[in-house]
């Protein structure tokens, strides 16, 4: 299979602190990736990079078979969907929900402008719109919305573009109880779907881990614990290691998972 992503021994380093330590890592495509660990892990910076918004002080970094550093930034930027609550000020909260979403078909990186737009282009923003429960809130001003909603905004905006990659940093944070299924349904979907861009999920609740993801990479103190499948990854063991803690670890017959001290 085709690696999509591949990290060889890198490191980043910040104001002499090690924020990522010798990460070896390799995603292949048709895999769906969970990544773990404690506040301060190193889980954001990790994203961050395969996003390229940030650069790894060592080491190598391969994105979709371009290394950064070699590659034009706004090539991966094109490429690589990012959902991320800090992308939430480069929005114009004056503009509508359903103009936010549509503008994407031209690039997450294009202003928000108004124009006309084609009737795909126009069917997709609706479709992604109602998968992700937001319809609703098509006319709404962005500056009017929950943080839930906000969030489900810019998957929608992120998907929009056609992603080959799709990055989602903590993507429930602030979302209710039934948004956050309606968006893990979404997600399951997406992830069942032949076309689907490989995501790669940055969560704290292994109950939010949608059907249809396959691997998880657990970090603590910036580096790696464990990675493989998740079967495999998510034991008690892992979890309790990895937040220095006894903790259990399961899954329901409905292949969500659970985990508790
Ligand atoms: N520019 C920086 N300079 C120094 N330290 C930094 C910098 N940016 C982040 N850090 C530190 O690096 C560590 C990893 O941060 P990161 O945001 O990647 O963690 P995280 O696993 O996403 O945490 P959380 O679960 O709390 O969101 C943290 O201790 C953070 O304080």
């Amino acid at each position: 299979m085709e690696s999509l992503v591949e990290l060889d021994d890198v490191s980043v380093v910040r104001g002499g602190n090690p924020l990522l330590s010798h990460v070896t890592w390799q995603a292949e495509s048709g895999q769906h990736w969970v990544i773990f660990g404690p506040n301060g892990a190193g889980k954001t910076t990790l994203v961050s990079m395969l996003a390229a918004r940030l650069f790894p002080t060592e080491g190598a970094v391969s994105i979709l078979g371009e290394e950064l550093g070699n590659v034009e930034t706004q090539e991966i930027h094109e490429r690589v969907g990012f959902c991320s609550s800090a992308l939430l000020k480069t929005i114009d909260p004056s503009v509508c929900v359903r103009d936010i979403v549509l503008s994407a078909a031209y690039g997450t990186l294009v202003k928000i402008h108004y124009q006309s737009y084609e009737q795909v282009d126009e069917a997709r923003a609706d479709w992604l719109m109602k998968n992700f429960g937001i319809s609703h809130l098509a006319q709404r001003h962005f500056a009017t919305l929950s943080d839930g909603e906000r969030q489900r905004v810019l998957i929608c905006r992120a998907l929009m573009a056609d992603p080959e990659i799709l990055i989602l940093d903590e993507p429930a944070a602030g979302v209710d109880l039934g948004a956050r299924e309606i968006l893990m349904g979404a997600l399951a979907e997406l992830a069942s779907a032949p076309t689907s861009p490989m995501m790669i999920m940055v969560t704290h609740h292994v109950e939010e881990i949608p059907p249809g993801f396959t691997h998880a990479l657990m970090l603590k103190d910036g580096r790696i614990v464990t990675s493989g499948e998740l079967e495999d990854v998510l034991t008690s063991k892992n979890l309790s290691e990895t937040f220095s803690m006894y903790l259990r670890a399961g899954r329901h017959d409905d292949q969500r998972w659970w985990a508790h001290g």
